[in-house]
């Protein structure tokens, strides 16, 4: 009987949370995860591709069938090994992340026992199963480059695409002939990039859903339990810059990237900064996280619609990637199984690169849970006390939260929401916009 049955709190803020003890009095989201949710993944992506066999044969060529039916293998495994919690195996991948996904395996065993998927860090089981996935079309030969959650991330732009329209309608005509940056204007652009998380084929178990409510960010305000936009904006807006970047840490496709490109403009075409950094994934991550391609498929797919405020945008972004006032930074860091606190000695150059920037922004929740550390924080514990000593920049973060982890919360407001909505912290209905002024360099 593991704890979150017995049906106490136990609230370890020292340790990484493990699914089994994952502390919260109900069963935890940790464990439904691993039990229920990413078996649900797999099968998903196991039955997508034996009803694609023929399509991806045309694709990748008929040899591609053979491997293809390795790579079903592989995955089937996978899922008999979570659901019968057995040992993370050590992955075979000769790419550099595979080794610091192996050491960091091992360091988790303890005399008795090696990590097994309920008995670990929820964060490195659920991020070792997509590293694992990616390996399986990694071994083959021509598979290799293979974007299991294409499609899904395809179609997470096509389902939002009246939200995109809109919203291209909006920044177009707040950025004609527009001045300087202005603090209501920057705030309603925060709210609706927050909300763009929402957007998330992980917590959907890869299932399109409608969020056509999410421009209308003043009937979701009392859904912001802690906003802190009025202190983004004075770090944002800081004249004496102690640079003129601001970086972006990606992470849905679709709606939300479009909004984060949204940010991203008003950033430049009001002087906030001179360029802006934007971080991607390097491999298929979380069905509907960003990476390169993605971003450039959602350009061309813009440069080829007929709506008049999508194709200038398209024109204006493309020349901004161009002539790199924005740059897309990939790095593997950002799918490697460790929490924030693990930056400086992993890669001391990532946070070095970080604390080039004015402000940092993290978005989502995956990003939330490796900032905080995975661990289980009083609600009302500090953003800062929470982030653990990394401070590389200015950050700020904008989640909706779709898991039991939060920090930052005013007295009293957990547990109110919690009676209002038992599942507040599972369903991305609540949202936070966060601030922490704190910069630590390296030293
Ligand atoms: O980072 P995102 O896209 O906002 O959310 C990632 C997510 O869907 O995956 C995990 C649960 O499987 C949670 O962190 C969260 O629900
Ligand atoms: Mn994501």
């Amino acid at each position: 009987m593991c704890d979150c049955e017995k049906g106490n709190r136990s609230m370890d803020m020292k340790t990484p949370r493990n699914v089994h003890l994952s502390a919260f009095y109900k069963r935890s989201f940790a464990f439904h995860t691993v039990k229920n949710r990413m078996p649900i993944i797999l099968t998903n992506i196991i039955d997508g591709l034996v009803r694609n066999k023929a399509n991806i044969a045309k694709e990748y060529g008929i040899e591609s069938a053979e491997e293809l039916k390795t790579v079903i293998g592989e995955l089937s495994e996978l899922k008999y090994e979570i659901q019968t919690n057995k040992p993370l195996k050590p992955l075979t991948s000769t790419a550099p992340d595979a080794r610091i996904y192996n050491e960091y395996i091992a360091e988790q065993a303890t005399t008795e026992n090696p990590p097994t998927h309920f008995h670990t860090i929820w964060l490195l089981t659920e991020c070792y199963m997509y590293r694992r996935i990616a390996q399986a079309f990694e071994k083959s030969n021509t598979l290799k480059d293979y974007d299991i959650f294409r499609e899904s991330k395809q179609e997470s732009f096509t389902n939002s695409i009246k939200l995109i329209q809109q919203m291209a309608k909006y920044i177009t005509e707040l950025l004609s002939n527009i001045q300087k940056p202005s603090k209501d204007d920057f705030i309603a652009l925060l709210k609706l990039n927050l909300w763009g998380n929402k957007c998330d084929l992980s917590i959907s178990l890869g299932k399109m859903t409608d969020h056509s409510t999410l421009f209308d960010t003043a009937a979701l305000d009392p859904h912001i339990l802690s906003d802190h936009s009025e202190q983004i904006w004075q770090a944002v807006s800081d004249t004496q810059p102690m640079s003129d970047i601001v970086t972006i840490v990606f992470d849905n496709v679709g709606y939300e990237v479009f909004t984060d490109l949204c940010i991203a403009d008003y950033i430049i075409s009001t002087k906030i900064a001179e360029k802006v950094k934007m971080y991607v994934k390097t491999i298929p991550w979380f069905i509907s996280d960003v990476m390169t391609h993605d971003l450039y498929w959602m350009l061309n797919q813009m440069k080829t619609t007929n709506d008049k405020y999508l194709k200038p945008l398209a024109a204006k972004w493309s020349n901004y990637l161009e002539d790199g006032t924005w740059k897309v930074i990939e790095s593997n860091f950002w799918t490697l199984p460790f929490d924030y606190t693990h930056m400086k000695k992993v890669n001391p150059d990532l946070y070095n690169e970080l604390s080039e920037s004015k402000v940092v922004f993290f978005k989502g929740d995956l990003n939330y849970r490796k900032l905080f550390g995975e661990k289980n924080w009083h609600p009302t514990t500090s953003v800062e006390e929470g982030l653990q000593g990394f401070h590389p920049a200015k950050l700020a973060i904008l989640r909706t939260i779709k898991a039991d982890i939060v920090c930052g919360l005013p007295e009293g407001v957990a547990e109110k929401t919690e009676g209002e909505d038992p599942k507040w912290m599972e369903k991305g209905d609540w949202g936070l916009i966060q601030y922490c002024g704190k910069v630590e360099p390296i030293n």
